[in-house]
């Protein structure tokens, strides 16, 4: 470049707060943010999540008050997980398609606490109700089969939509359940319930006050490195994503957030779907660790992080902070 300093002095458009407004080009608001929301059985009952300060499990008067909150803090999407009951966990996690489970109740109390001001997004996957942990069902040798999980997500999904949900988002990684949910959604008359897919879920260490957060994590032996991604890849990523937009995904994610931002930068610019990132309980954690040892401004750590996600070509986060964002951001 021929003109440079002093003709050319990028600290001009810095100088004041109005000029810095006017050349913003990333705009962080609350209809960016979906709120998981952690239910658990009982009445009056807030639970706190021991490694993750600040979120609680809620049973569903507490559930119905917080979608309350998230519609007059202009969020438009709540994500549920359930804390299933140990006595409703098994083998075949049969709990995942019982229509009056924890999930279907927590569902019906949005709609009848808010009706259509707030979508409820739900988790496919059976590690919540299942005794084991893992996601999917179990043959002999321990390994997790892909086509009998299939048929139980497909009725799990089934049973999220005909209960109201308006996304269902499959959390699992088998291969071809998306196109199969699809179908069975179609055929029971749920055109419109959305199919959001963790298309790039990767076998993330970030996943710990989840699985506590949920109840799975003491069940759990082993790993799920035979269906989630290898944190090496990105190719194989976007194959994922090609293959469940092919199969019939609305939008599809990437997950874990933060450390994953060059898989959600390459997907936005690969695809033309709705990319959503999920900064993972991990992040979170992390997040209010360094606030909690004056390590860094929490309002600061939190806006700076998801306002990445958008820099990035999120449509929007999934964040465990979007109370919290939402209000400093005037929701
Ligand atoms: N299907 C399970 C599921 N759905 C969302 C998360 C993680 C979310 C978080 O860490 O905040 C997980 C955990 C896992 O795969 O073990
Ligand atoms: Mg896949």
């Amino acid at each position: 470049m021929s003109a440079s300093y002093p003709a050319i002095r990028m600290r001009r458009s810095r100088a004041t707060a109005w000029s810095r407004a006017m050349h913003r080009e990333t705009i962080l608001t609350p209809a960016d943010l979906i709120w998981p929301l952690f239910v658990t059985e009982g009445r009056g009952v807030e639970d706190p999540v021991a490694s993750l300060p600040g979120v609680s499990r809620w049973s569903l008067d507490g559930i119905a008050a917080r979608a309350k909150e998230a519609v007059e803090l202009g969020i438009p999407c709540l994500a549920l997980f359930p804390n299933t009951p140990a006595d409703r966990r098994s083998d075949d996690g049969a709990e995942a398609f019982n229509p009056d489970n924890l999930m279907c109740r927590a569902i019906r109390t949005i709609r009848d606490a808010c009706g259509d001001d707030i979508g409820v997004l739900t988790d496919v996957a059976l590690d919540p109700y299942t005794a084991h942990g893992q996601d999917g069902l179990l043959d002999q040798a321990g390994y997790v089969v892909n086509d009998d999980t299939v048929a139980v997500l497909v009725d799990q999904a089934v049973n999220q939509a005909e209960a109201g949900a308006d996304i269902v988002a499959p959390s699992d990684m088998m291969d071809g359940r998306v196109k199969a949910i699809r179908m069975a959604l179609e055929m029971g008359g749920h055109h419109n319930v959305q199919i959001m897919s963790y298309a790039a879920k990767y076998a993330s260490a970030f996943y710990g006050p989840f699985r506590d957060a949920v109840g799975s994590g003491g069940l759990l032996k082993g790993d799920k490195k035979s269906y989630q991604m290898d944190p090496a890849n990105t190719q194989e990523a976007l194959r994922e994503v090609a293959l469940d937009i092919a199969e019939g995904a609305d939008s599809v994610m990437v997950k874990p957030g933060l450390p994953y931002l060059d898989v959600l930068a390459r997907v936005r610019d690969r695809f033309d779907v709705p990319v959503f990132a999920y900064q993972v309980s991990g992040e979170y954690a992390m997040i209010e660790a360094a606030a909690a040892a004056g390590a860094g401004d929490r309002e600061a750590l939190v806006l700076e992080t998801l306002l990445a996600f958008k820099r990035a070509g999120a449509a929007g986060v999934l964040t465990y902070h979007a109370p919290l964002a939402a209000r400093l951001l005037g929701g």
